[in-house]
């Protein structure tokens, strides 16, 4: 297990080429509010390998959902420097390379499952409307919801609603799935499940997921590293690397390893509170 308060290593450095799906280089963004100036994220950079998966943790406030939103290009870096797939956020969003999971699901309720999944093709410009990476089908099938295709969303239960959210990032096959908090508001069950779904969906589509959460052990379980961010301002505290084998099953919870690794990042969280 390596820690480092540092930069990453030259390895996950931005402008590195092809190797990095994703890097950020020394971002800083702020906000004015009410007449102060509040600087949500302080000279951040790390990057992501392709198919990499990288677990966002930190408290509240500390600038995770905003950088979730500079990678997908609804936010810009004041200062700083961002690579998405080799090309500016702007470049990689226009080509629908980046798909989003929110919190909340966000599906339209006067539309069945399979048209809420399909709606990524038919809105945007010309260019990219109508481009499948993966058929609506075959993207419920991922999260095992082909019966329900017809259904509508107030039919479903809110992990099921969850799931429909994954297969419309999914439609358009993104090169990197950025997720945040997309199941917290889930018990915990379900929340167990869709973990280990998610990891089957990640190692069947090879994309890039950066996921946000404030559970310490769902960081631990999903990432191959974690990212540590403390907040005012925002910044990458530690990196904790995950050197625990995929495929992960629940059970890999109750290892050594890994309460060893949850316990360690829960001490550099609670120094952080203090
Ligand atoms: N549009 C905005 N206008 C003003 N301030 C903002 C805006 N978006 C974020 N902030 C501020 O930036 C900081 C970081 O917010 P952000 O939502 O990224 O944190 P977070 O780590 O995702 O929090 P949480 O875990 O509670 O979702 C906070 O202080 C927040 O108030």
């Amino acid at each position: 297990m390596n820690r480092s308060t540092e930069r990453e290593k030259s390895d996950t450095l931005p402008n590195t080429g092809s190797r990095e799906a994703l890097a950020l280089d020394r971002v800083t963004v702020s906000f004015t509010v009410g007449g102060d100036r509040i600087v949500a994220l302080d000279d951040v950079s790390f990057g992501v390998g392709h198919g990499g998966f990288l677990s966002v943790l930190g408290p509240s406030g500390c600038g995770k959902s905003t950088t979730l939103r500079l990678i997908a290009d609804l936010l810009r870096p004041e200062e700083g420097e961002l690579n998405v797939l080799g090309d500016s956020p702007g470049t990689a969003r226009a080509h629908r390379r980046v798909g989003f999971v929110f919190q909340d699901a966000t599906l339209l309720p006067w539309r069945r499952v399979i048209d809420n999944v399909l709606l990524p093709t038919q809105v945007g410009p010309s260019r990219v409307r109508g481009k499948l990476g993966m058929s609506p089908d075959e993207a419920l099938a991922v999260v095992g919801l082909t019966s329900f295709a017809q259904a509508y969303p107030s039919q479903l239960s809110g992990g099921m609603r969850q799931r429909v959210a994954i297969a419309r990032a999914l439609v358009t096959k993104p090169d990197i799935l950025l997720m945040d908090e997309p199941f917290g508001a889930l018990d915990e069950l379900t929340r167990d499940r869709l973990n280990v779904q998610l990891l089957d969906i990640w190692q069947a589509s090879k994309t890039t997921i950066v996921f946000v959460t404030h559970s310490i052990p769902e960081a631990v379980f999903l990432g191959q590293r974690v990212i540590l961010m403390s907040s005012r301002p925002g910044r990458v505290r530690a990196t904790v690397e995950v050197p625990l084998p995929y495929p992960r099953e629940l059970s890999l919870r109750d290892s050594p390893q890994f309460t060893g690794i949850v316990a360690q990042l829960r001490r550099l969280l609670t120094e952080e509170e203090l």
